[in-house]
């Protein structure tokens, strides 16, 4: 068995909507297809995958250096041991031959898309959900039911205090508990109109998380800490700079609620530096490394190492991007959950057609491979570009 083909198109995801620091008006992102020469069910085994949101396609990456990689790599030395299916590590390891380390920039971006595709195409090989196939290679019992929550509640052009609300009873009606809005894209007093506005909507039916998006200085994101922990909320994400780590330090002693960060921490080695310098709790704080931006599952599982010598459970994790790869690896793997945009970044976010958040949780259909082929608007873009 082999690899016949890998293929990418860069696909608009556009939308008028802002956070602090970007607007997604010409936003974009990569989709791939592995193509193998093995057949399930009468099909060629394609695995698909693509980048989550915020960072850009990797068209030019993926063309010019990644995918030669993979179709030049020799096809028995990226087989398991088994010789029946795709070895994931060895085929990253082909990726990433004569690639210095550190400055890791987008190219995790478009390893991390391909990533995507060879655990779909190796999970459908084996015939079986990839939160299953990852459950028994770890030798744990996987957990179908993952908690999820709404992120949204972006600036919008025209968008009042009105329409933020009725964004969120929108959530709260389609069973989530916890729903996520912007800050940091208006004046601090703006800011605290509307985190009140969605608090007194949302009431004791849910809990609210507001996202900075790494705008504030040490100064301003400690302004906001004093105005945000006179409420309960669910977290403060992404306060500084992603890579200022002594800033997230500071800011533990203004905040003492949880915090969240990581969804810009692109390697092991980034998640590895903000557990020793970041000042992160074990005990309340998130980390939402997204492994569709950062070289994919192959290093994933690495920053879960890393995370498991720190002393933090898999547990604090809950990744940004709201895709189903993440989904797969909670369910799997035990992560605290997933993130997920009910009205953004379609088709590719969301849940397989049926699938329904119930109390915030959501149960993972039975489905072979990452579980595209169950979404019929992103199985038929998918379809379109490999077969
Ligand atoms: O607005 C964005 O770039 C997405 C984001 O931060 C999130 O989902 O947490
Ligand atoms: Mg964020």
């Amino acid at each position: 068995m082999r690899i016949v083909d890998v293929c990418e198109v860069t696909k608009p995801i556009s939308s008028p909507i802002r956070n602090a620091y970007i607007d997604f008006s010409k936003m974009t992102a990569s989709l791939v297809a592995v193509v193998t020469d093995v057949e399930r069910d009468g099909r060629r085994v394609v695995g698909y995958g693509f980048n989550s949101n915020g960072r850009y396609g990797q068209g030019g990456l993926i063309r010019e250096r990644f995918r030669d990689r993979i179709l030049q790599a020799d096809p028995q030395g990226v087989l398991d041991e088994t010789g029946d299916n795709l070895c994931p590590h060895k085929l990253w390891a082909a990726m990433m031959a004569n690639e210095k380390p550190g400055g890791h920039g987008e190219r995790s971006v478009a390893v991390g898309t391909l990533d995507m595709a060879i655990w779909d195409a190796t999970a459908k090989i084996a015939g079986k959900p990839l939160f299953r196939l990852l459950a028994e290679r770890k030798g744990r019992t996987a957990d179908p039911r993952v908690f999820v929550y709404a992120a949204g509640g972006y600036y919008y052009p025209g968008k009042d205090d009105g329409a933020l609300r009725a964004e969120m009873r929108g959530y709260l009606d389609r069973g989530y508990t916890v729903v996520k809005m912007k800050i940091g894209g208006a004046p601090i007093d703006e800011d605290r109109r509307r985190i009140e506005a969605v608090l007194e909507e949302i009431g004791s039916q849910a809990q609210l998380a507001v996202d900075a998006n790494g705008r504030f200085d040490l100064e301003t994101g400690i302004a906001y800490a004093r105005m945000l922990r006179q409420y309960p909320l669910f977290w403060y994400e992404e306060v500084g700079d992603p890579l200022d780590y002594a800033l997230q330090a500071a800011l533990s002693e203004f905040y003492p609620g949880p915090m969240a960060t990581g969804e810009n921490l692109f390697s092991h080695q980034d998640a590895r530096n903000l557990l020793r310098y970041g000042g992160m709790r074990p005990d309340r704080d998130w980390l939402q490394f997204d492994c569709a931006l950062s070289y994919g599952l192959v290093e994933y599982l690495r920053t879960l190492d890393v995370l498991q010598q720190f002393g933090w459970s898999p547990s604090r994790c809950i990744p940004h991007g709201g895709h189903q790869m993440s989904l797969n690896i909670a369910a799997g793997l035990g992560l605290g959950g997933n993130e997920s945009y009910p009205d953004l970044f379609q088709p590719y976010g969301g849940f397989p057609d049926g699938v329904r958040v119930e109390g915030g949780y959501i149960t993972m259909p039975e489905l072979p491979g990452i579980g595209f082929e169950g979404k019929s608007d992103l199985i038929k873009v998918m379809r379109d570009l490999a077969e």
